[in-house]
């Protein structure tokens, strides 16, 4: 038995006739900033959805801390906080009652709730917009109060895809320094899913997919080594089809 946080074995996914995973295997130790870069149709948001259980693996199998996610999916989806890409907060409530409404789906206690989204707000420096609208926050603000959500019930795997569309560089950078905290101060693990080289660096386990097959798998310098490649951006661009040639 692994003690991988999450372990992804030979997953495939059809959308009708067309591949759109193949075979694609990968694993997260507890604690991992773990990069997935890929370009646009290479699979990324159809895997998140495999991973959450919107739709079902054509084959293979998804392990999430030793257990099947097809045997026990509510168990395990209580360990987990997801981040979509499009943003799911209701704008027209304010942070606190987003919040809420999430300690209250999971189940926890008005005193818990109360508790946990206190630290949260502190823990992203929000707690000055807690009584704010979400419709009044920056985009920035809004992606940082939808990881404050995603770890309300402290999950130990964080599913992350694209968390930063649509920010500027100065924002997007802050949330990934402060999600690579978050795996070293709480030993969470990340699935970090992007088409963008700077969010990853030299030191990540990274799988590059493109048009749903794994191009590479392993720590990003070791990559650069095989592949004779300056820079992750260098590899991207020898191992995947740009975007305007995905048909
Ligand atoms: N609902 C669907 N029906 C049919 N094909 C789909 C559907 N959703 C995605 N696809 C196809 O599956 C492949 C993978 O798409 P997916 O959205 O998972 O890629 P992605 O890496 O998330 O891309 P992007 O960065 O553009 O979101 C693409 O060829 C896409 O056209």
């Amino acid at each position: 038995m692994s003690n991988n946080a999450l372990a992804i074995s030979n997953i495939s996914y059809d959308y009708g006739n067309q591949a759109a995973l193949n075979a694609v295997t990968f694993a997260i130790a507890p604690g991992q900033f773990f990069g997935l870069l890929g370009p646009n149709g290479a699979g990324k948001s159809t895997l998140m959805a495999l991973l959450t259980r919107l739709l079902k693996p054509t084959s293979g199998d998804i392990q999430v801390f030793s257990r099947s996610l097809s045997a026990q999916p509510s168990a395990i989806m209580s360990d987990i906080g997801v981040v979509f890409q499009q943003s799911t907060l209701d704008l027209d409530l304010s942070v606190l009652q987003n919040l809420n409404y999430h300690g209250a789906l999971h189940g926890l206690s008005a005193r818990d709730t109360y508790i946990r989204v206190s630290d949260e707000l502190h823990r992203f420096g929000l707690q000055n917009k807690r009584h704010a609208r979400v419709r009044e926050l920056n985009g920035g603000h809004r992606r940082r109060i939808e990881l404050a959500r995603a770890m309300l019930h402290r999950p130990k795997l964080l599913l992350l895809d694209e968390p930063t569309a649509g920010l500027d560089i100065e924002s997007r950078a802050a949330l990934n320094r402060h999600v690579r905290q978050l795996c070293e101060d709480h030993n969470i693990a990340v699935l970090w899913t992007t088409h963008l080289i700077e969010e990853l660096e030299t030191r990540d386990p990274l799988l590059i997919l493109d048009r749903g097959t794994t191009k590479a798998l392993g720590q990003a310098d070791t990559l650069l080594k095989e592949h004779n490649c300056d820079n992750i951006g260098e590899l991207f661009a020898l191992l995947t089809t740009p975007s305007e040639a995905v048909a």
